[in-house]
């Protein structure tokens, strides 16, 4: 799995729950990659709230994580989370667009380390530390589901270096 030759990111699935277009109960993302960094416009509504008016803080939490899956299609490098922290800075207004943008600040071996930030117009809506451990198809087996064809460039062996990390932008 990688980006479109237009720099648009595939769903990671049909049915994600973050970018797949086909689940209805989806926050259906549409990423692309912005030089090093992946981007993605979100509008929730009435189906996200939390308090009257705000997104649940757990729906913030998933749609940066779907995110972070954008940017390992970035990288060609899949993995799953092992730790994601968010700090919410203000809520997250129900009906307004929103703009994610994530990008992997390092990587270690497995260990990928990523960051996040949620924006309404200027404003710090949240950001997200979060790290990922490369994994290889045994992972998925797990579920005993059939995985997509395309997921089978991308479980490439863990061991393959990234390239270094491109300075902030
Ligand atoms: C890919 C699809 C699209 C992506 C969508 C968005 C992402 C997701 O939602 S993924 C779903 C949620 N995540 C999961 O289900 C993962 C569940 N956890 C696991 O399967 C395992 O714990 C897994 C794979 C993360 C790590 O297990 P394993 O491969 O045995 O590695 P393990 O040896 O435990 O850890 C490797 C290293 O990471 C470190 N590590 C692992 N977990 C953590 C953690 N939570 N915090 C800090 N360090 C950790 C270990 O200490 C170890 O470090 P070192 O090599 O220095 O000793």
């Amino acid at each position: 799995m990688k980006p479109r030759a237009d720099g648009s990111i595939p769903p990671h699935q049909p049915n994600c729950f973050g970018c797949g277009p086909e689940n209805a109960a989806g926050l259906g993302l549409n990423m692309h990659v912005d030089r090093s960094r992946v981007r993605a416009d979100l509008v929730l509504d009435h189906r996200h709230e939390g308090a009257p008016g705000f997104a649940h803080g757990g729906v913030v939490a998933s749609a940066l994580d779907d995110l972070f899956g954008g940017v390992l299609v970035m990288l060609g490098r899949a993995a799953v989370t092992a730790n994601l922290s968010v700090d919410y800075r203000a809520p997250a207004l129900l009906g307004h667009r929103l703009r994610l943008t994530g990008w992997c600040a390092r990587s270690d071996g497995r260990k990928l380390h990523l960051q996040g930030e949620l924006h309404d117009a200027e404003t710090l809506v949240a950001e997200a530390r979060a790290l990922f451990i490369s994994v290889d198809g045994d992972h998925f087996q797990r579920s005993g589901a059939t995985m997509p064809e395309e997921w089978n460039r991308w479980l490439a062996p863990v061991e393959a270096e990234l390239p270094p990390s491109k300075p902030d932008i």
